[in-house]
């Protein structure tokens, strides 16, 4: 399933253009979708002045057409409508619709109109809407959600829900179902929006697909991520399972470095190698006998990495001075797959030059904080879109975390369809950079290995949410194993 934002699925609109599609051709199209799913005998199909409205307007005519009782309903007389939907106004006109114009004045009147019918249609905004409807536009909304005998469908989003954060302006509608085009919307994954979605179906228009062309993002679900995790083989050692170097903790955070090389460890690495303090070896031999450590040199040369086939750099580093040359040694000096986590990111911040002609696999994980010190971002900005260029400038996988986790290269995108609420405890974002670690030394490509790992994470905790209240870091990495064997026994191409 692909997943689109305003400003993407604009984008989305734009490639069908260039594809030699007519806006008309696509509002046709559009409407087709839309009848799939309309049952009823009489409608009010209320219509905004963008191509959301023209979908509305294309429905009614076909609607017309198979002799059901319709009446539309629109705002703007000829000034300021789309193309498309000034040309299908017209066809209205032409074929004698009944259309009414809404005024301060009338709205009352036609309103009452709307009690009479089974099915009210929200064809008023789509993804074009930028602010809270306003005016006449709030009184008609607040007057349909007053309507409680009606079915209220929505075509593509309910008129005042944002389409990428699924929260709602002050004027919304609350349908009972939604029909989206194209793709699920971004916001749609809150499940608050759920409040005034309803039920929704997704349908893809009858032309070229081009999702990917468009960055639309891709949900990774039970299904797509299952099969990626390979078996292990029959004469596997512990040198077919990667070697890695985790440059991680000081004196004063010691429990990210091990919370970070059990995950790693747990998840399938060959060998494990801690890089740090006294300290923290000292901890370590406790905590994870498993992991091998050595002394962090004071200055980190070449040589130090040439046995490792993947190195992490961050989980509770600190952000020392000692820690600031770490990063610019390991940026500069080494060449392995590298995942950058935590302090390290914030130190990266100020030096993201560092990223250019790098040549190798780079995976960063930010959660959002650390991610607007990388990239400062506005709060009004498309996520999803940010995210992608970011990727996409800076040659890295990006690792986006929080619900539903983002994961992208700049050319694919995912959203990864596991973790939970329980999760959110301190330390859970350090087992999770260990993971993925773990699966770039086992040898999986960055973006898999990003993707994979995040699964992993998210799907074990999962499964520790169906019993327990919160998921804590060390119990999830005691249930990882369990949660890996059951993806591979739960992937049929394994079992057949
Ligand atoms: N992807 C697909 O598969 C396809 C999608 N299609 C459909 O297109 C829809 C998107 O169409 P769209 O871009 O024309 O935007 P839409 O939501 O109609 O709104 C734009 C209008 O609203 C106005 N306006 C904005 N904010 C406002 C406010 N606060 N208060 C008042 N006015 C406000 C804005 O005015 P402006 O900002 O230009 O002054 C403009 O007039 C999409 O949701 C789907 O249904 C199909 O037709 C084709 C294939
Ligand atoms: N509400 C939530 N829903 C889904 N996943 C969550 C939620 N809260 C946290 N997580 C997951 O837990 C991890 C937290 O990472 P991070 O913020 O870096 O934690 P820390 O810095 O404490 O290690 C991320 O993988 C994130 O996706
Ligand atoms: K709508």
């Amino acid at each position: 399933m692909y997943i689109g934002s305003h400003t993407l699925m604009k984008r989305y609109d734009e490639c069908l253009l260039k594809h030699g599609y007519t806006i008309e051709q696509l509002v046709d199209k559009a409407s087709d979708c839309l009848l799939k799913h309309i049952h009823g005998e009489s409608f009010s199909i209320v219509c905004g002045p963008g191509n959301n409205g023209a979908d509305g307007l294309s429905l009614a005519i076909k609607l017309y057409q198979q002799k059901k009782n319709v009446q539309v309903f629109i705002f703007e007389n000829t000034n300021h409508l789309s193309k498309a939907n000034a040309y299908y106004l017209q066809k209205c006109y032409d074929l004698s619709l009944s259309v009414y114009l809404f005024q301060q004045d009338n709205l009352e009147e036609l309103v009452g109109y709307m009690t009479a019918c089974d099915t009210i249609v929200d064809a008023i905004f789509g993804f074009g809407l930028n602010s809270s409807p306003r005016g006449i536009y709030q009184s008609v909304i607040e007057s349909i959600n007053q309507l409680y005998d009606q079915e209220v469908i929505a075509v593509d989003i309910p008129t005042g829900l944002q389409c990428d954060s699924g929260k709602p302006y002050q004027s919304v509608i609350y349908a009972t179902s939604t029909i989206t085009l194209s793709a699920m919307k971004n916001g749609f994954l809150n499940p608050d929006s759920y409040f005034f979605t309803g039920k929704v179906i997704v349908e893809k228009l009858d032309v070229d697909d081009v999702s990917e062309e468009a960055g639309l993002y891709q949900m990774a679900d039970d299904k797509m991520m299952f099969p990626l995790l390979k078996e292990r083989i029959f004469d596997g050692y512990k040198g077919t399972y990667g070697h890695t170097c985790l440059i991680t903790g000081c004196i004063e955070y010691k429990g990210a470095a091990l919370l970070s090389a059990k995950g790693c460890v747990y998840s399938g690495s060959g060998i494990t190698t801690v890089m740090s303090d006294q300290e923290v070896i000292h901890a370590l031999t406790q905590f994870c006998p498993e992991a091998t450590a050595v002394l962090r040199p004071p200055i980190l040369q070449k040589e130090d990495f040439l046995r490792y086939d993947a190195i992490l750099i961050g989980c509770g580093l600190g952000q020392s001075l000692d820690s600031y040359r770490y990063v610019i040694d390991v940026l500069e000096k080494t060449k392995q797959p590298l995942v950058i986590d935590g302090d390290a990111l914030t130190i990266l911040s100020a030096h993201t030059d560092l990223l250019k002609h790098q040549n190798r696999d780079i995976i960063l994980t930010p959660h959002l904080g650390e991610f607007q010190r990388l990239c400062p971002f506005d709060s009004q900005d498309d996520m999803l879109l940010v995210a992608q260029d970011f990727a996409k400038e800076h040659h890295v996988v990006l690792v986006l975390k929080g619900p539903y986790t983002i994961v992208t290269n700049g050319q694919e995108s995912y959203r990864i369809r596991a973790g939970n609420k329980a999760m959110a405890t301190g330390g859970m974002g350090d087992v999770l950079a260990g993971i993925i670690t773990s699966l770039v030394g086992q040898g999986y490509p960055a973006l898999q290995a990003a993707m994979l790992g995040v699964f992993i994470h998210g799907y074990t905790g999962d499964l520790l949410a169906k019993e327990d209240y919160t998921v804590i870091p060390s119990k999830l990495i005691e249930f990882i194993p369990k949660a890996m064997n059951n993806m591979i026994k739960s992937n049929p191409e394994v079992t057949s």
